[in-house]
């Protein structure tokens, strides 16, 4: 079962169901809405007595994605698996019913009146980029191997210093950019974006190439050459380098430069070229700004996250070498496995932030104590950092 993608309308299975979901969060972005609720695992609720109070619970966050345009499976989704009722009770009327949701992203005001009529909670709107800064920061200290670099083919794992992770800049690549300088919790400042992001190589690559899905386009990719369509330095130099500015025959001297005076239409290039040289040019485009940005406030590490990226080998690497090649290898590209979930998980956490810690469960009246994520230096989470294929990340919380 991959809940992950849209178009899914089924349950749960049996063990995630029987066990107790709190705290679902939204992330409504202009392409995916991504969704992170946490289950706490069965033993825990054989005495809830023992867990209720003061002590940690054992439990999976899990996550899911639709497109945003598919917004009814989702909300079909978080209905007949009940997910909604992991929300809180309105803290300034404790007598009402009324049940919130954590919400960020530009959807959780375009879609505020219709997740009321559809699965009658109201959003709370927590700030986009709070939630993207609160969301690395958690994956960063919390998670173990959550961090890694991609160059030539290689993952390697990050080993990341708490008392040395601040200043860094982090790069959400959604449909646009964002680009934020973190400087700690809560303390952050976004300095630069781009509307050439995810969005761009997504819509243009389907105009282009007609592919269905996002992965389709990225396959062809993988299966492409950009030689093809790109104008090289070597086309313009009769194949030499350019070695007195550093620039190798290799180097693309300008995307797509060749379909000036191919006299070739559209249909006679290959789809998979095509998509591979759009790939380059959109990914090699945001390892600059991203770099040059970095260079404005000295700032060695960077962090890419977002959907764009999909763990694609491909893309990752020519970030990487992007920022390498600008930066001369001062400065280093690094990737999160959790990259498109950081705005969602920082809505997740923001149920601690407000003190969110008490709700009752609106089936039976029964009042719950509320699984309380620790934030911080005060971290418990998780027991190890397995991800199983993405979908869900075993963790502990505690129970206020
Ligand atoms: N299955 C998919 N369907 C559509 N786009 C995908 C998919 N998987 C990855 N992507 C890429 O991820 C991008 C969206 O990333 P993300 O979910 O992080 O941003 P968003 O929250 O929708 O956008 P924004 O923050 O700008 O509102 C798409 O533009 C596309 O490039
Ligand atoms: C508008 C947001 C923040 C919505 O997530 C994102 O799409 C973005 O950062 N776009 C880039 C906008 C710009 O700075 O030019």
């Amino acid at each position: 079962m991959d809940v992950r993608d849209s178009g899914f309308h089924g349950k749960l299975d049996d063990d995630q169901s029987e066990s107790q979901i709190s705290h679902l969060a939204l992330d409504i972005g202009g392409t995916l809405i991504k969704l992170v609720y946490f289950s706490r695992n069965k033993d825990n609720l054989i005495d809830e007595n023992k867990n209720r109070k003061n002590s940690f619970v054992e439990g999976r966050l899990h996550f899911a994605k639709f497109e945003t345009s598919k917004i009814n499976d989702c909300l079909e989704f978080i209905l007949s698996n009940k997910l909604h009722l992991g929300g809180f009770q309105h803290h300034e009327d404790p007598a009402s019913d009324k049940i919130l949701i954590k919400a960020t992203g530009g959807g959780a005001y375009r879609f505020a009146d219709l997740i009321k009529e559809k699965l009658g909670v109201s959003i709370e709107k927590e700030e986009e980029m709070e939630c993207l800064v609160a969301g690395a920061n958690f994956l960063l200290k919390a998670v173990h191997q959550e961090a890694y670099t991609y160059m030539d083919g290689r993952k390697e794992f990050v080993h990341i210093d708490h008392n040395d992770l601040y200043p860094y800049l982090l790069v959400n690549i959604g449909s646009g950019v964002s680009m934020i300088k973190v400087d700690g919790d809560g303390k952050f400042e976004r300095i630069s974006g781009t509307s050439v992001g995810g969005g761009t190589f997504w819509g243009l690559g389907r105009l282009l190439t007609k592919c269905k899905s996002f992965d389709e386009l990225l396959e062809l990719s993988h299966q492409g050459n950009n030689r093809v369509i790109d104008m090289l330095v070597g086309d313009i130099y009769g194949g030499l380098d350019y070695s007195k500015i550093g620039l190798s025959s290799t180097t693309i001297a300008s995307s797509f430069g060749k379909a000036i005076s191919d006299n070739r239409e559209l249909e006679e290039y290959k789809p998979e070229d095509i998509a591979r040289s759009l790939l380059r040019m959109i990914s090699n485009n945001i390892g600059q700004i991203a770099y040059l940005n970095a260079l404005r406030f000295g700032l060695k590490r960077i962090f890419f996250g977002g959907f764009f990226i999909r763990s694609h080998a491909f893309t990752m690497d020519t970030i990487s070498v992007a920022v390498n090649f600008w930066s001369k290898g001062e400065a280093k590209a690094m990737f999160l496995n959790h990259e498109g979930f950081l705005g969602a998980l920082g809505a997740f956490m923001s149920y601690v932030k407000h003190g969110h810690d008490d709700s009752i469960s609106p089936q039976s009246g029964q009042r719950y104590p509320v699984c309380t994520p620790l934030v911080g230096d005060k971290i418990c989470y998780p027991l190890n950092g397995d991800l199983n294929d993405n979908d869900s990340l075993e963790c502990s919380v505690y129970v206020a």
